[in-house]
């Protein structure tokens, strides 16, 4: 957001979230591709309205995402591009999550300030939000997409920024679909990796390390980091795992990180660094709103640099570096005291 914007600016923002929503259900960035193309041809190719798409285009434009061309022509800006689903990077998962979840969860957020609990608790279904939703297979599906999605954009940034030449194995702890573990591996030919997670993660992580040619040095274990931890790995990543819960449920984690790691182990905690003070500044709010979508989700917070090492301390691991990649940081730990 560019200069300060107005009350009523602020809170009309959801309506930007239902323009990309609603562009990116109807497949426009796929239609259009790398090409200008006429309203007309578009509505017949996506089944919209023409006038009604011509609309929804000209709301793109002034967001960023399309631009006009000559005549009744649109086309899509590189941003704009990022909608579509084979795009690098693509955040299509991302918006459908958003827009179909997220919105409606997020509607509730008042009832979370004045109580302090989350969605899942207000409805009376518990304390963990991921046991909860076992039996909503298409939301589950939904959300891991959509965590691909967010983890495929910044692998890159982790693979530079952590040498794994050391390492032999690597589990990656609620790695989810396989997606930054998937990356390390094709990185780093030397190294096995595992992957924890649910066992509704197991079929579409396999299905990713045949497809990445990796399935004989990848394996996948089903779970709970909340019961144990297998020992081998001589290093263990967590990206997006510890903001999920709350220090109880952190220290749980963490020791069971700890049993499983050989004395000197690494530990690597990806996650949104919390600024001291928030600003306005845009990586400011994109880490305080992750934090409020942690208060309304799962129940856990987004945690300043001096939390982290401090939580991880408690857990008997000591703090290497923090090393910033861009609106993720990678907290590198050693586990001590042996
Ligand atoms: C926010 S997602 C992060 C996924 C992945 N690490 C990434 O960043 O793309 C949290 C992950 O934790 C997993 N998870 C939740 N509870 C778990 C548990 N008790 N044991 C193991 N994994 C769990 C979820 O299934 C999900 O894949």
């Amino acid at each position: 957001m560019s200069g300060p914007a107005s009350v009523l600016d602020l809170v009309q923002s959801h309506r930007i979230t239902a323009v990309i929503y609603a562009a990116a259900k109807l497949n426009l960035a796929e239609a259009i591709r790398d090409e200008s193309k006429s309203v007309s041809e578009l509505a017949s190719a996506v089944s919209a309205d023409e006038n009604a798409l011509r609309r929804l285009l000209i709301g793109l434009t002034t967001i960023g995402l399309c631009r006009r061309a000559e005549g009744d022509r649109f086309a899509m800006t590189d941003l704009g591009l990022q909608l579509g689903e084979t795009a690098d990077p693509s955040f299509k998962d991302w918006i459908l999550f958003e827009g179909e979840m997220l919105t409606q969860s997020w509607s509730g957020l008042v009832d979370s300030v004045r109580t302090g609990k989350t969605a899942t608790q207000l409805r009376g279904e518990g304390d963990d939000r991921y046991a909860a939703s076992g039996n909503a297979p298409e939301a589950n599906r939904r959300f891991n997409a959509a965590m691909v999605s967010l983890t495929r954009s910044i692998v890159p940034k982790i693979v530079a920024a952590h040498d794994f030449a050391a390492a032999r194995l690597v589990m990656d702890l609620g790695g989810g679909n396989g997606e930054l573990i998937g990356s390390v591996l094709q990185h780093n030919p030397h190294l096995e990796g595992v992957v924890l997670d649910l066992a509704r993660c197991e079929a579409s992580a396999r299905a990713h390390f045949e497809r990445l040619g990796i399935a004989d040095r990848c394996r996948f274990v089903a779970g709970s980091f909340f019961e144990e931890v297998p020992s081998g790995a001589d290093t263990i990543v967590m990206k997006s795992i510890l903001h999920n819960w709350n220090d109880d449920r952190c220290r749980i984690i963490l020791r069971n990180c700890r049993n499983a790691l050989p004395s000197g182990g690494t530990l690597i905690v990806i996650e949104r660094i919390m600024p001291e003070r928030a600003t306005t500044d845009p990586r400011d709010r994109s880490c305080v709103m992750s934090d409020l979508n942690m208060l309304r989700g799962p129940g856990g917070c987004e945690r300043t640099e001096a939390e982290y090492r401090k939580l991880a301390g408690s857990a008997g691991f000591a703090f290497v570096r923090t090393t910033d990649i861009g609106s993720f940081s990678l907290v590198q730990l050693r586990k001590s005291g042996d």
